[in-house]
This record gives C-alpha cells, structure tokens and sequence, in this order.
C-alpha cells in the first residue's frame, strides 16, 4: 500500500512523501488519530535544533506522542478499532543492564527517524498498547509525556534513599505538572513542593502541599529529593537552586532537555554527597505502567485533562503549520491535533 508521510524539510516547512509498505510483513497497522506536540518537536519546527542536527536528522515527519486505531493486524490478536497509544522508542537490541531508551542502537520517532504524522504507522507488535475504550483521547494523546515522569520515579526509586518526607518539582509547565501530580498520588504521606516562574500557573497545582515562585522561597523551606522538569537555560537555575535546597544525600532526577551545556554548582554537589540521575525518553513498560496508572487512580486522568491547551482539526499540511503556530503562542498545556487528513 501507499503510504502518505508528512515530513518537515526545514525550519517551518512540511513536504509529503509516498512510501511503498507490503502488507505481508509482520507490522501492525495503525491510523493515528490525536496527536501531541512535544518541545522536542518545537525544536526541529522553529530551527533552534541547531543547523548540525537539522542538517543530519531533516528530512523526517515530527510527533513522537500520539495515539491511534488498529486497522490492520497480521496475526487478528488486536481486533480492528482497539484504540492504542503507540511507543516511538524502537530498540534493536536487548541488554540486561541497559534500558532500551538509552541503547545508542536504539531509533526514537521524531528524532531522525520518521515520527508519527503519517497516514498509517507502521508499528512492532510490542510497540503499541491498548488505552482503556472510554478513555479521554486528548488526554491520552500526551502519554508519552507522562510515561516520561513514570520512567523518571522508576529510576528515582532504584537510585536514591528512601527518606521521602519532602520532594520539590522544578517547573511549572507540562511536565512539572505531571511529575507533581504523580509523585502526589504514589507518595500521599510525601510533601511535594513545586517552584515555578508564573503565578498563575503554580495556581493550577492545586493538588500539591505547597507552591513557591522560584524569586521568593522561604528560608525554611528544604527538600530531600528534587525533579528538574525546566530545560534550556532556565535548568542551569533549577538544578542550582535544588542543590541549594537539598539535605545532603538527596538525588536530583534531571529531566529538562538543554541545546546547550549548563553550569552546575559542582562543589556542593561533592559537599551533600548528591546524586544527580539523568533520565531521558521511555520504553515500552513505562508504556504500560503508566496505562495501569490510569486504571488506577481513574481521577488522575482529569487532573491530566486541565493541561489540553490548543486542539486543532488537521486536514491539510497548513493546518498541521498552524497547529505548530498555536503552540508556540499558547502559554498552558499541550497542543493536540486531531489527525484527520
Ligand atoms: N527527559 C525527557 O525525556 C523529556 C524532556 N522534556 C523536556 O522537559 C522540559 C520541560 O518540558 P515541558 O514541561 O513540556 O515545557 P514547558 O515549557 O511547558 O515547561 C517548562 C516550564 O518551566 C518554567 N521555568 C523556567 N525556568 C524555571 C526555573 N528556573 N524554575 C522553575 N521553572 C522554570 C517555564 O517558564 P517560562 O516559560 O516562563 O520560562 C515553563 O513554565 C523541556 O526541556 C522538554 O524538552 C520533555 C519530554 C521528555
Ligand atoms: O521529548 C523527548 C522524549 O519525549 C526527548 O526530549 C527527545 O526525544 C529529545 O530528542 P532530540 O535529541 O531529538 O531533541
Ligand atoms: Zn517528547
């Protein structure tokens, strides 16, 4: 079959491409139908990627957080309409220590490999799971996001000590909301603190203990462990302002992506004994676990419904320009595109 793939050629600029796809290989066949704008997305659009990457990774279609319906499954083990959130981390290897997102062999969607805003995608079998029917769509369009935050608490949980009176969640965006809200359902005894830029977006933290505006923290206010969930330049202030906060021991999770190398208050980091824990991407179990999440804490899914920002109904390669616009404009939440072009 011909498959239409809508691929970004330059800053600001899509292109459609015709793949030949034989429909008897072993792939699953899935028609996305809400899709998600990532930052890293926003990156490769606006061109802030950096000419040496956008030369190396350009042409490719862009979106790694969407979801879909099965149209076609070799095997008949997913009944055709079974709605799924598709994974767009693709290893092609196993390793007992190494997880599959940090394998340099593996390939990620949006990332100089084709994302997802194709007609049809063509997925592994172990490369998609089912999403619960009734679920909201526009929330489950942003999971990859959160099965980033799962990842990250799953590494936190392995790595650091197990004294968690206090946690403090740096960023007021998208993903600082998400890692406070589930750090506040899997830790309920736990106090979570977040620090952010804007007011009126700590405002919507409602579920957290606490709230602070990073210009104006009180003395008294310390932590044990610390998520950075900022990037750009504005991480090099977060991680710095964690290590200041911290009781010795703690671990900070960075998770905020920077185009540029930060500096970092190393000398305090050796003094408190701090771990520091990157985290980047997710592979197929932050997939499911974070699916079980929602089935269990069905609530979370509502808190998770204040971050749909912008929708826009894609039917056209200028639509799908304006719903990178709007994003770029739009203060809170996601960007979903209803994919129907
Ligand atoms: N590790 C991974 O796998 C992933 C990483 N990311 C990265 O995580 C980062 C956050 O993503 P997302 O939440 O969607 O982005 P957002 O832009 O929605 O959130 C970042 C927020 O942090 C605020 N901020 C800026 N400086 C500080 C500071 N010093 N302290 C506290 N808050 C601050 C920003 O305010 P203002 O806008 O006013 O500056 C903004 O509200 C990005 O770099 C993104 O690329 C995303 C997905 C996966
Ligand atoms: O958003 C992400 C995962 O959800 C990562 O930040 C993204 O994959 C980084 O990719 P790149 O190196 O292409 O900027
Ligand atoms: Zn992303």
């Amino acid at each position: 079959m011909i498959n239409q793939v809508y691929r970004l050629v330059s800053p600001r600029q899509f292109e459609v491409t015709y793949q030949d796809f034989s429909l008897k290989s072993d792939m699953i066949v899935v028609r996305p139908t809400h899709l998600s704008i990532c930052n890293a997305d926003q990156r490769y659009y606006t061109g802030s990627r950096g000419k040496e990457a956008m030369a190396k990774k350009l042409p490719m279609a862009l979106i790694h957080e969407g979801i879909g319906k099965v149209v076609y499954d070799p095997k008949g083990e997913f009944v055709n309409g079974t709605k799924v959130v598709m994974v767009p981390n693709d290893p092609t290897a196993e390793d007992s220590f190494i997880a599959e997102n940090y394998l340099r062999s593996s390939r990620f969607r949006s990332s100089g490999y084709d994302g997802f805003m194709q007609d049809y995608v063509f997925l592994k079998r172990d490369r998609l799971v089912e999403i619960p029917e009734e679920m909201n769509p526009y929330v489950a369009a942003f999971t990859e996001l959160i099965t980033i935050a799962m990842h990250s608490i799953t590494r936190f949980e392995s790595r650091s000590h197990k004294r968690r009176n206090t946690f403090g969640v740096w960023g007021d965006g998208n993903l600082g909301f998400i890692m406070s809200l589930i750090l506040k359902k899997k830790y309920p005894e736990s106090k979570v603190i977040s620090f952010g830029k804007t007011q009126y977006k700590l405002d919507r933290f409602s579920f957290v203990d606490e709230t602070y505006l990073i210009d104006n923290i009180p003395e008294s206010v310390e932590i044990d462990h610390a998520f950075e969930c900022v990037g750009g330049l504005g991480s090099q202030y977060a991680i710095n302002q964690s290590i200041d906060l911290i009781v010795p021991e703690g671990s900070i999770s960075i998770l905020g992506v920077s185009e540029y190398p930060v500096e970092i208050n190393t000398r305090m980091i050796l003094e408190k004994g701090i771990i520091l824990i990157g985290s980047s991407r997710s592979g197929r179990i932050d997939f499911q676990n974070t699916v079980d999440l929602y089935k269990e804490y069905p609530d979370i899914v509502d808190y998770f419904s204040t971050l749909i920002g912008e929708v826009q109904t894609v039917t056209s390669i200028q639509s799908i320009i304006e719903a990178f616009e709007k994003d770029l404009t739009s203060s809170w939440g996601k960007t979903i595109m209803e994919w129907k072009i």
